[in-house]
């Protein structure tokens, strides 16, 4: 039987690429921090995926399954050592703490001379897969850098699925029907494995660039606007028409851009699928979990800057993605930690400094600044009537 390890047993972890690898045949090992949810996963070896759209409901059962606690260095190295594949969906900011033992498992395999082994990174980020890889050589010298890049493969993709914030209860993950996971083939290293689900693609920039400058960017800006007006979920806010029209304004701003980089055809269809995946019921969505980290989310590459100044430098105004931008200035959930430090820093540091240190933004976007600050303004002042 084929091995996976898999880093971060979470919501993209259980409902998506641990259920997908399972399903193709690999005998899945979770990695993650929570000692109770790997406690549960060994003692029960399975859980339950329910795909659901608003009332209809398949539940699927994934069995098999193990994992290990991520304080447990020496087993995650053998397992990576033994691994056919190994994967991850731990958040962007955390693959720089995952690489370091990823790494000691991949000199294991060379030093054992053992077959070369793709590491997949299924992280919303562009290129993360390549993030993982540097973070592993910007640690290593040059004898172990040329080690990881004979020894391993960091095919780049891009996952789509939404996995809305579960109950306490880890015998099952409730998730969308629909997925898409893009992998780009290029990237890989040996024979292609055959895991169900997975797209080969030659290039993947469009479909990566398409994920998160639309899909992504609606999200947020739905996340950000419903979090002001007090909606709980990205379906109650988009039944707020201002917030539908802002929202499909902004894909349809980040699609103009993507037009004109990628002759992209099927950019509307696109819009009006997700906007449909965003409405389903079933999921109760929170804006919370949407709008998480938004400094991640302001920062210069991500969902909606990158968008609105590519719009911009095309001498168009992206009017609704300034919008979620400024909403997202505003995001002031008390639990998230990043928007605790964006409110201080707002405070302390003030806007000049958030727009150019956070958001990337410097004079040369003077009219991408204006038109976020007129909108900063206007749901200031709406806010505090
Ligand atoms: N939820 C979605 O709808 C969705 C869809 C597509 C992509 N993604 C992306 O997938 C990634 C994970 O998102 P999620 O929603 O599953 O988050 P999540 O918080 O549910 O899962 C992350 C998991 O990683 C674990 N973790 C943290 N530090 C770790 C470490 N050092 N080692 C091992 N595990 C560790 C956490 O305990 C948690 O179980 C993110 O990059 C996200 O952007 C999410
Ligand atoms: O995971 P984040 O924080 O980058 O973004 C929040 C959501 O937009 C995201 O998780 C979507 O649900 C997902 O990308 C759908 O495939």
């Amino acid at each position: 039987m084929k091995k996976a390890v898999h880093f971060g047993a979470g919501n993209i972890g259980r409902g998506f690429i641990g259920f997908l690898l399972s399903r193709s045949g690999f005998e899945v090992t979770f990695v993650d921090v929570d000692r109770e949810l790997v406690d549960y996963l060994n003692k029960h070896g399975r859980y339950s995926v329910v795909e659901k759209y608003g009332e209809k409901e398949t539940v699927i059962p994934v069995e098999g399954v193990k994992a290990v606690v991520f304080e447990e260095e020496g087993e995650i190295i053998k397992k990576i050592s033994e691994a056919d594949i190994i994967t991850t969906s731990v958040g962007p900011k955390v693959l720089e703490v995952i690489a370091g033992v990823i790494k000691k498992g991949l000199l294991k395999r060379e030093k054992e001379n053992l077959e070369p082994v793709n590491v997949i990174a299924c992280e919303n980020l562009i290129r993360a897969s390549t993030h993982l890889k540097e973070y592993m050589l910007r640690d290593s010298d040059k004898q172990e850098r040329e080690i990881i890049s004979k020894i391993a493969g960091f095919p780049d993709a891009a996952v789509d699925r939404i996995v809305p914030p579960q109950e306490r209860d880890y015998s099952k993950v409730l998730v969308e029907p629909y997925f898409e996971w893009t992998v780009e083939k290029p990237g890989f290293k040996g024979k292609i494995l055959e895991i169900k689900g997975i797209t080969w693609v030659e290039d993947l920039e469009p479909y990566i660039e398409r994920k998160i400058f639309i899909l992504n960017a609606g999200h947020a800006v739905c996340a950000y606007l419903g979090y002001l007006k007090g909606y709980r979920t990205i379906e109650e806010s988009l039944q707020d028409p201002d917030i539908l029209n802002t929202v499909t304004g902004a894909m349809r701003e980040a699609a103009f851009y993507l037009s004109k980089k990628f002759a992209f055809e099927g950019l509307e269809e696109y819009i009006k699928k997700t906007l449909d995946r965003f409405k389903n019921k079933a999921l109760k969505d929170r804006v919370e979990r949407v709008g998480r980290e938004p400094l991640r989310k302001l920062s210069i590459n991500e969902r909606l800057v990158r968008p609105a100044k590519e719009v911009a430098d095309l001498g168009a105004k992206p009017v609704n993605l300034a919008k979620g931008i400024a909403a997202a200035l505003l995001f002031d959930y008390p639990e998230d930690k990043e928007a605790l430090r964006l409110k201080e820093m707002l405070k302390n540091q003030g806007m000049e400094y958030v727009l150019n240190y956070v958001l990337g933004l410097s004079r040369e976007d003077a009219d991408l600044i204006r038109l976020i600050m007129e909108n900063y303004n206007n749901l200031l002042g709406e806010r505090k009537s």
